[in-house]
């Protein structure tokens, strides 16, 4: 093609590309603020009672029965007013840092957010946009009380928000008083923005939803727990769980415990490994299997009697199940306009089913939690009570309120009322219909003519009422109850479509598949035994969270033969039905698997085309073609001299996923691969990721040995290095960092002992490592260098752990800077209020309820 051809194309490609962004703009739609309202879920919440109970008093974390219709109804208001405002961003801080860095941390925290904050909002009190002048976030309720202050700044104004707040009931916890947006957005919250970003990045600090911190501490593993997450991703519990059990013992170079993270759907599941990288702990087992089909890992013949005794291989299970996530309403807008109590009955036996094989898979002494962000006793407390029936007394509730003293949590639910939705599709399609203008006029008209505003459809024994839906279409949640009376309750639940079963009998017979005996509560009996009022019910506005459940099983003796039997018969049942095995290596199997012993699979029938493929590429292990396997001998001979590490670590902890010279080897825990691979998981079920990349094999051929060490995992192989690691000075540390990652670094820039040292180094990688901290692996303080040809060395460290070493650093020496200086606006706030009232300022401090927060 002609030059001249060439530019034309450019130019028509350039041209096209600005049209659509011109288009793409003028289409762009106004922010429009949601509306959280959805009339069947207010209905359905208010007959199943969820107003009935009250705070026994304003500062209490007991709660009493509303006695009177205006207690209900003031509960009705707390909860959809909470509803209604957008939910509070909150976050915490790593537990596995060293306590002086946290320290360091906390006070940067204090810094910015620990005070009030004047933020610029408009006529309407929303926070003002950096990004677009014309959009604005909602921050109604976040202000301090009625202290909005009158400086006009144009058309808009400076507005106090409250101090962000240590969560009590979660170590080294905040939750802000302004939403996710807002943070992002606007302009005096950018410092802080930018800080959160890079302590993100650097996994010191975890963005996460104050109620989703719960599980993680209700389980508090310990550090030498076997711990499994089944259904994981996106993975912000998996990271706190891995938090717990990635210190490493004293005189140990890694962590003893482990996480096995889990999740059916296979894309999801790589999700979860790039948001654990962050933690950068060796500790993590990545699988996607449906977590119903688990499989347990015992090791054949090698099986002890003692591991037989206790059943499974994990202390610690967690069961973050799949729900409906209307508890999610406030960061959710979806969740008011799709709501349908179909979806808690259709999910209901998957939960059951995932809850049960985790019992399966605990050990016996350790502890299962079954946890989901919906309200829906059908998703909660029925499915509680099922796994607690079928496993036949192997389980008990477990109370965990008195563990963590400041937590506001309702008792669970030993009774509630059964609704059916009767919407069916032709139904749901006339509605449709009904809704469309034309029908609507039509049938008004005909209506008039019948004399009056309802009709009753029979044949579904549901009321239609069109004044109703018109008027309930505005604002319904502003709507109060006629009455408080049950009856009537059930009726406006009715008129929403919602039919009461009052008992399973009741249930059409060709309802039971969906509405199952399962979800009714309860008999008084089971009610006696199974201590349902020990689970934790979240509520919004109990502490301004999102809606939350929680339950503790302790698993007190192995499941009986008859309690494995019914969870494979669900776990089969469910997969006939419901396609949640989204991964290809799932999809190929029927069968659930718990009870096998580790007996590789001899035929190809399911194996993922993918893999077939590779197996007659690569020809490797047809099982799992990704399959960890030791790494080729003679390279890992050639690592051993050059770095100098002992031949016994490199054969046992260095891992390829393809054989011969692969790019990447992996290095893997000793207890990851003793009760791991050693057990033949690889062989039953699709594993996505483990451990952290060792090291990579460069493109060119310039260095006796053409692998580098990787940074990430660089803080558990360096230890064991006795050549090319060099202990600097703070000074020489700083002198790499303030540089940037990859830069040319002249050796005459380093103090005069390591620039001679560096000099006599020849080319290819090696490591430096803060003096002082060689042995105190968990401050993470070494750094993968490269010799270059010329007179001088490259960092290769990124720039999101740069900045890491940075904070870390300033904590540990006092050198440097810190990443993101905190606002002077703040200094000078704080300062000014100490002048004004000669004390400290009020609630500039966490420390005193950090004590109160120690989590036995
Ligand atoms: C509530 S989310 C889990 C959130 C996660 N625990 C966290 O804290 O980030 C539920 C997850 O379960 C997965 N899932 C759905 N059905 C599953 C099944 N049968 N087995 C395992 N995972 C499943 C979904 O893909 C989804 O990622």
């Amino acid at each position: 093609m002609g030059r001249k051809n060439q530019k034309k194309k450019m130019w028509n490609r350039k041209r096209k590309l600005e049209e659509s962004e011109d288009k793409s703009k003028k289409d762009r739609k106004p922010y429009v603020k949601c509306i959280s309202s959805n009339p069947k879920m207010e209905a359905y919440y208010a007959a199943i009672g969820l107003h009935a109970t009250q705070k026994s008093g304003p500062d209490s974390k007991d709660f009493k029965p509303c006695l009177s219709a205006e207690d209900m109804e003031a509960e009705r208001v707390k909860f959809i007013t909470c509803m209604r405002t957008s939910l509070r961003a909150s976050f915490r801080i790593a537990q596995n840092i060293e306590e002086e860095f946290r320290e360091h941390l906390i006070e940067d925290v204090e810094n910015f957010v620990g005070t009030e904050i004047e933020i610029e909002v408009d006529e309407e009190g929303n926070a003002v946009s950096k990004a677009r002048g014309d959009a604005t976030m909602d921050v109604s309720g976040t202000d301090t009380e009625g202290n909005v202050t009158d400086i006009d700044a144009g058309k808009t104004t400076l507005k106090k928000l409250a101090p962000a707040k240590a969560i009590p009931y979660i170590p080294d916890a905040y939750q802000l008083s302004v939403d996710r947006r807002t943070i992002r957005r606007n302009p005096a919250l950018q410092n802080f923005h930018e800080w959160l970003k890079a302590q993100t990045d650097a996994g010191f600090v975890t963005r996460q939803e104050t109620v989703s911190m719960i599980p993680p501490v209700v389980l508090s593993p310990e550090p030498h727990h076997a711990v499994l997450d089944m259904c994981a991703a996106p993975g912000s519990k998996t990271s706190q769980l891995l938090e717990y059990v990635s210190s490493i013992p004293e005189g140990g170079t890694e962590p003893e415990g482990f996480v096995v993270a889990n999740d059916s759907d296979a894309k999801r599941a790589y999700m979860l490994v790039h948001q654990l990288r962050r933690i950068n702990s060796p500790a993590s087992f990545v699988t996607a299997k449906d977590a119903q089909f688990f499989p347990q890992l015992l090791r054949g013949e090698n099986t002890t009697d003692e591991e037989r005794a206790q059943e499974g291989l994990f202390d610690r299970v967690l069961c973050d199940v799949p729900c409906s996530g209307d508890g999610t309403g406030r960061k959710n807008p979806g969740i008011w306009k799709h709501w349908s109590q179909s979806a808690a009955h259709s999910i209901h036996p998957v939960q059951v089913g995932i809850g049960l094989n985790g019992a399966r898979l605990a050990k016996v002494g350790g502890f299962i939690c079954y946890s989901t962000c919906s309200m829906n006793p059908i998703e909660n407390e029925a499915v509680v009570a099922q796994i607690l029936r079928d496993a036949d007394g192997s389980l008990e509730l477990v109370d965990k309120r008195k563990d963590m003293p400041n937590i506001v949590a309702r008792p669970g639910w030993t009774k509630w009322k059964v609704f059916g939705e009767s919407e069916s599709k032709r139904i749901k399609k006339d509605r449709q219909k009904k809704n469309n203008a034309k029908m609507k006029k039509r049938r008004k008209e005909y209506e008039e003519k019948q004399g009056n505003g309802k009709s009753l459809d029979v044949e579904e024994n549901r009321v239609v009422d069109d004044t109703q839906e018109e008027e309930t279409k505005e604002d319904p949640w502003s709507e109060t109850p006629d009455s408080w009376d049950e009856n009537y309750l059930t009726t406006r639940a009715a008129l929403q479509g919602l039919i009461e079963f009052k008992t399973f009998e009741d249930v059409p017979i060709n309802h039971r598949h969906h509405i199952r005996q399962s979800c009714f509560p309860p008999s008084a009996e089971e009610v006696d035994k199974f201590n349902l009022e020990r689970c934790l019910r979240c509520l919004p506005h109990d502490l301004d969270t999102g809606g939350f459940f929680v339950a503790l099983f302790k698993k007190i003796s192995p499941l009986s033969a008859r309690a494995k039997r019914k969870a494979d018969e669900l776990a089969r049942a469910n997969s006939d039905k419901y396609d949640f095995r989204h991964s290809k290596h799932d999809k190929n199997e029927s069968k659930p698997n718990q009870n096998e012993d580790i007996v590789p699979e001899k035929s190809s029938e399911g194996i993922p085309s993918t893999e077939l493929s590779k197996k007659k590429k690569g020809g490797y292990g047809f099982n799992n073609a990704e399959s960890f396997v030791t790494a080729d001998t003679s390279l890992l001979h050639d690592l051993s001299d050059f770095y100098g590490f002992t031949e016994e670590f490199t054969n046992s902890q260095f891992y390829s996923r393809a054989g011969g010279k692969s790019k990447i080897l992996y290095y893997i825990t000793e207890s990851v691969k003793k009760n791991l691979i050693d057990r033949g998981i690889q062989d039953k079920i699709q594993v996505i990721n483990s451990g952290l990349r060792g090291f990579e094999r460069r493109n060119k051929d310039d260095c006796v040995v053409n692998y580098r060490p990787c940074q990430e995992s660089i803080h558990y192989i360096a230890p064991h290095m006795s050549k090319r690691k060099f202990a600097i000075g703070p000074k020489d540390f700083y002198n790499c960092l303030k540089r940037g990652s990859n830069a040319a670094i002249p050796c005459e820039s380093f103090s005069e002992p390591i620039c001679k040292k560096l000099r006599e180094t020849s080319l290819g990688a090696f490591v430096f490592v803060l003096e002082g901290y060689e042995l105190d692996i968990s401050k993470k303080m070494y750094m993968v260098m490269w010799r270059c040809r010329g007179d001088a060395v490259n960092c290769l460290v990124c720039e999101a752990e740069m900045n890491g070493f940075k904070s870390k650093l300033k904590a540990f020496t006092g050198i440097g800077e810190d990443i993101i200086p905190f606002n002077n606006n703040i200094e000078m706030h704080i300062e000014k209020e100490k002048n004004e009232s000669n004390e400290e300022p009020a609630q500039t401090t966490f420390s005193n309820i950090r004590d109160k927060c120690i989590i036995q």
